[in-house]
């Protein structure tokens, strides 16, 4: 296959209600939608969930932006390829900027599932025709609020519901939380808030029976989380510790966590992904997908991923209207009692629409052939 062109659609969208991590609180998401475009004038979109800030990982939106256009989809325009793996062979020399990466790559995905008039789904090799959905709540200003967003969610059926925590706000709200619904599938996410200091902490949520903790201790502390799940019984979940396969083998063998929460974005694209997926069903370790806050691209890219066998548990890819007025897709995703069809139209499985998306537009930026002038990085 041959890209003829990218274009690089960056929008600025207004959140229905503000989401708060132990990082930070956000009203507005910043997200680019990368259209890769053939020779005949056929699509692929893929979407790059790099946040405004560099707060959840190294990466943001404006280093993204960068490196997919400097060097990500001119070098991938030079290149004739025969199918989307080879994206991540094309670019593994340049170091991370994995959700750059993955924003190109996912474009070429679809545009090669909709070539060969297949989903996405059944292009990355999954089988399911639904797929379960949870939910992932922020922070509220006070526990009631909180209790009152989870009835709400509950009630719409959602699979599992994940509560943020941070320090002061975990084990007396999750005691109060188990106190109004002791039997939900309950989870929770620190987001890298605590240390192995923490570790009678983190053991006194045991008793709340939740699913998994997610990302308790920073990033690169793979060590200490295997310390760490040896001392709780709740099982550990990694989110910003797994940015590679790499990371992935060295948090199973190390008996790091017991449930792994894959993003495409942060482990660099849909090929990494299944790599990853690969390896954890191997070992036994289930999967769930997680969000970014995603428009309609990106959720949709999730749900196909999520398609595959050892995507065991509820993952983070609720309904469009879970953070939007209005999703740039249609149809957009509607999660009903917790669970998402699989579209059978090719591809993404759903239009991305252009006229709601100019309301968000801020810029385009086009990246032909071109732009493209011999790159010569190595031999
Ligand atoms: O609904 C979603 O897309 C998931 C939201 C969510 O929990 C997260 C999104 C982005 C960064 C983090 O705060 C976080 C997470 O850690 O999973
Ligand atoms: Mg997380």
């Amino acid at each position: 296959m041959k890209i003829k062109e990218f274009k690089l659609h960056e929008l600025e969208m207004e959140m229905k209600h503000p989401f708060t991590t132990s990082f930070g609180t956000q009203t507005k998401r910043h997200i680019t939608i990368v259209e890769a475009v053939n020779a005949d004038g056929l699509s692929g979109f893929g979407e790059c969930v790099a946040g405004e800030d560099p707060l959840y990982s190294e990466e943001f939106m404006d280093s993204a932006m960068i490196a997919m256009k400097k060097y990500f989809a001119p070098i991938i325009i030079k290149n004739e390829i025969s199918h989307p793996d080879e994206v991540w062979d094309l670019l593994v020399p340049f170091k991370k900027n994995n959700m750059a990466k993955a924003g190109i790559e996912g474009a070429v995905w679809d545009l090669y599932a909709k070539e060969n008039d297949r989903t996405l789904a059944e292009t990355v090799g999954g089988r399911k025709a639904e797929v379960d959905v949870g939910i992932s709540l922020g922070l509220e200003d006070t526990d009631e609020l909180l209790l009152d967003r989870i009835q709400e969610k509950v009630d719409e059926g959602y699979k599992r519901i994940k509560v943020k925590i941070k320090p002061g706000r975990d084990v007396s709200m999750i005691r109060k939380v188990r106190a109004v619904f002791p039997d939900i599938p309950l989870m929770v996410d620190a987001n890298s808030a605590y240390t192995l200091d923490d570790t009678e902490l983190l053991k006194s949520l045991d008793e709340f029976n939740l699913m998994m903790i997610e990302q308790p201790l920073a990033a690169g502390d793979i060590v200490d989380h295997a310390k760490l799940q040896k001392e709780i019984k709740t099982p550990v979940c990694l989110d910003e510790s797994i940015d590679s396969y790499q990371a992935a083998k060295a948090a199973i063998e190390l008996g790091s966590c017991e449930i792994i929460n894959v993003k495409v974005g942060r482990v660099g694209g849909i090929t990494q992904s299944k790599k990853i997926h690969d390896l954890a069903e191997r070992h036994n370790i289930p999967l769930w997908c997680g969000g970014m806050l995603e428009a309609g691209v990106g959720r949709l890219h999730n749900i196909a991923i999520t398609t595959l066998s050892n995507f065991t548990l509820p993952g983070d890819t609720a309904s469009s209207s879970r953070y939007w007025e209005e999703d740039i897709i249609t149809p957009e995703v509607v999660a009903e009692q917790g669970v998402v069809q699989v579209s059978g139209k090719p591809g993404i499985g759903a239009e991305v629409d252009f006229n709601k998306m100019k309301k968000y537009l801020k810029q385009t930026i086009t990246i032909t052939e071109d732009d493209a002038p011999d790159m010569v990085f190595f031999d």
